[in-house]
This record gives C-alpha cells, sequence and structure tokens, in this order.
C-alpha cells in the first residue's frame, strides 16, 4: 500500500492507459499536461531514449513543481531491429510497421522519470513480445478498426491484435501498455521527500 501523506501525485501525461494503470495501484492524484517535443538526438542508443524522453518531459515541469508535489513522466518505445517505431504517421506508416513486426519478436521499452524538488529518479523497463505470422486482410482489420495512430509501433497489446497476435511475453504486460507499474510502485512507496 502506498501512502503519499506529506506528497501530493501529479502524472504528467494525456495517455489515457497510463491514467487508467496508475488509477489500479489504488493511488490519488492529479493529471497536468502539456506537449513536449518527442525528439531525441539521432546517434542515441535506442535503448535510452524511453528513459531520455521521460526526462524530457519532466524537464518540461521543473519551473512549476511546488514543494510537495510528485510528478510522474514516461515514455514508451518500440524497437525491431535496432530501430526505433514511434507513432505511426497514417494508415500506410501503421500497415509497415505492425507488418515488420509480423512473425517475429521485438521489443518494448517504458521509461518513468519521478520528479520531486529534493530528488528525481529515472528507471526503465524492457518487455520482449513475440508475434505470431499476420495476413495482410487481418493487419488492415485492426487498424481501419482501432486507427492506432496514438501508439507506438501501431499497436496496443490490450486491443484486438493482442488477443490474436501475442503469443509469447517476456516481462510486464503494463510495461507494454504504456507504465511499469511495478516500479511506480517500489519508487512511490519509500518516497520520503
Ligand atoms: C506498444 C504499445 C503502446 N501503447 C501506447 C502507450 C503510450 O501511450 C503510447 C506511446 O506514446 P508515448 O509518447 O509514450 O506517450 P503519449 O504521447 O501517449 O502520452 P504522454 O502524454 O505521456 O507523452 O503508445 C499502448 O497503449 N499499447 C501498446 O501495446
Amino acid at each position: 500500500m502506498i501512502k503519499l501523506d506529506k506528497h501530493r501525485l501529479i502524472l504528467a501525461s494525456k495517455s489515457p492507459r497510463r491514467n487508467e494503470l496508475l488509477k489500479g495501484l489504488g493511488i490519488t492524484f492529479s493529471v497536468r499536461t502539456k506537449d513536449t517535443d518527442e525528439s531525441y538526438p539521432s546517434a542515441m542508443d535506442v535503448y535510452e531514449v524511453a528513459g531520455y524522453l521521460s526526462e524530457k518531459k519532466a524537464s518540461a515541469f521543473l519551473q512549476e513543481i511546488e514543494e510537495d508535489e510528485v510528478l510522474i513522466t514516461a515514455d514508451t518505445v518500440v524497437i525491431s531491429n535496432n530501430e526505433i517505431l514511434g507513432k505511426p504517421k497514417d494508415k500506410e506508416d501503421a500497415f509497415r510497421m505492425i507488418k515488420s513486426l509480423s512473425g517475429g519478436t521485438h521489443e518494448v521499452v517504458t521509461g518513468i522519470t519521478i520528479t520531486s524538488l529534493a530528488k528525481q529518479v529515472s528507471l526503465q523497463d524492457k518487455v520482449r513480445v513475440s508475434f505470431k505470422k499476420l495476413d495482410d486482410q487481418e493487419i488492415e482489420y485492426y487498424i481501419d478498426t482501432f486507427k492506432p495512430f496514438d501508439k507506438a509501433g501501431a499497436y496496443g497489446i490490450q486491443e484486438w491484435i493482442g488477443y490474436v497476435a501475442v503469443d509469447r511475453i517476456e516481462g510486464s504486460f503494463y510495461t507494454v501498455m504504456g507504465l511499469p507499474v511495478h516500479l511506480v510502485y517500489d519508487q512511490l512507496k519509500n518516497w520520503d521527500c
């Protein structure tokens, strides 16, 4: 159980999935949002990007954090063949992304940054996800029905595609969905400043 007696928790995210997952921890929080630039240095190691972007999202709020506030920011990327798949630009881009994931194994990394005036902690969690082979009609059906344009790698594991395509996952389902709640819990449980 988490008791943040001295703090007010803020989720700095527009993602409805992160909101739902943090609620699942049974802790009260408010939401604050801002548009942040999600670019990263092109030479950066792909496994560092999610952590870097979660810190960058936190930086946008640093000036406004009050003494009793604890802020959570996060970022999720899909990595396939050492390439980052971000959010798809359009239907063709989404089709290309899912087709490249079909029949293979990729990784999902979610970085989280927890920030208060006295301390900042950044962590990331990596999960391996294997997809069965999907045919073109299945990929098109998913994109047309679920419109996954707000999702890294053009898919949501919590949606139809997760039911039919994912045949193996090594790591936390919730990390793939957008928030490693077990890591958030560990940090908040002991948050003392
Ligand atoms: C791989 C995968 C991603 N996603 C989502 C999680 C994230 O919301 C989104 C990746 O985009 P992000 O840039 O991580 O987050 P966001 O822009 O949605 O929200 P924020 O305001 O916090 O920056 O993709 C799923 O919902 N299911 C999945 O299986």
